[in-house]
């Protein structure tokens, strides 16, 4: 038997599988085939979830263990930043270790736990690296532009500014006001950039922020591969980078920001030196339930006999998100 995990950072869920316990690790193919079943809201394994997380030897000299990001449509990402304060928890339980570096496609990251975000709310820092904004990073064409930074862009939406991010996945920001983030403008441009389009042939993750005070924002996520999400690290964790570089009297490099989400907050913290960027993400690293099910039902992409078991913990994450401000404006599920 295999033990899976539910996961959520920010409510953005996921499912942990550590291919290490595995008799033989799903091949590529497998995780494919799984991502779109045992995630799908209906049909899926505990109402389903934004992606799977996979958890290998590490490939690179220093990291503790590698991690894969396996999107719901089956597509793989360079990065999650939610998911990657779940397996630094996951790991720093497995390895009791509070600090370390996890393997991921373009860098090792560091990541360190962190004081609980309220009773019974774990959480953890994880670096959000490498940062680049050109082209070769986040391929987008026929726009006539090198990149986007606070760019009027009438071919997405008329009169919004928008700026382009790699960390090191695709992220389109824009800041907007409160009725721009309710509306479904977002859905509307998400589903075209990630669909047959001539913009963003490989997707882009599109994100909305309403700029709430100084160094605050509520931002809301379109996701590549996924759709709407209650959270998305890397999208806040770039849009905090392009608040800094577009709103400087507003955002300040190496303070705390506070980012509402419609499941809940996160910090980061935007750092450089010259032109170097990296971004520190910090949130909760929550596990909800614990999932036994048959190695064999896995490289099948089944789940029928699957036991799951709650952990208790969403009780507690509940309360921190009904504690805070802003959060219960914009009532946005996934
Ligand atoms: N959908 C994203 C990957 C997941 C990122 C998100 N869940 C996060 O927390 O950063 C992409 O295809 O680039």
């Amino acid at each position: 038997m295999t033990e899976l995990l539910k996961v959520h950072g920010s409510q953005n869920q996921f499912f942990i599988l550590d291919q290490t316990t595995l008799d033989k690790p799903l091949t590529d193919a497998e995780l494919q085939a799984l991502a779109p079943k045992i995630t799908n809201p209906q049909t899926g394994l505990l109402g389903g979830a934004d992606g799977i997380l996979v958890v290998n030897q590490p490939t690179k000299a220093g990291a503790l263990a590698q991690m894969r990001v396996i999107n719901a449509d089956g597509s793989e990402a360079s990065m999650c930043g939610n998911g990657l304060r779940t397996v630094a928890r996951y790991l720093a339980e497995k390895f009791d270790q509070d600090e370390f570096q996890v393997d991921t496609r373009d860098a090792n990251l560091l990541v360190r736990r962190q004081p609980d975000f309220a009773p019974g709310v774990p959480a953890f820092a994880v670096e959000i690296s490498p940062v680049r904004f050109n082209k070769e990073a986040l391929p987008f064409d026929n726009l006539g532009h090198e990149r986007l930074l606070d760019t009027l862009v009438p071919e997405f939406i008329p009169g919004l500014r928008f700026t382009s991010i790699a960390v090191p996945n695709p992220h389109l920001i824009s800041f907007v006001s409160a009725a721009e983030l309710a509306d479904n403008v977002l859905g509307v441009l998400g589903e075209r950039l990630n669909g047959q389009n001539p913009y963003f042939p490989d997707g882009v993750n599109v994100n909305f922020a309403q700029i709430l005070n100084e160094n605050e924002l509520f931002v809301r996520t379109f996701e590549r591969g996924v759709g709407f999400t209650n959270a998305c690290g890397t999208g806040m964790s770039a849009t905090s980078l392009a608040f800094a570089l577009t709103h400087p009297e507003l955002a300040h490099f190496d303070v705390p920001m506070t980012i509402y989400n419609p499941g809940g907050m996160v910090k980061t913290i935007v750092h450089h030196q010259a032109d170097h960027y990296w971004i520190e993400l910090v949130g909760n690293a929550t596990f909800t339930h614990h999932v036994t099910v048959d190695e064999a039902e896995l490289h099948q992409a089944s789940f029928a006999d699957a036991q799951t078991h709650a952990t208790g913990e969403e009780t507690a994450y509940e309360k921190f998100v009904a504690d805070l401000p802003h959060v219960n404006d914009l009532q946005i599920g996934k």
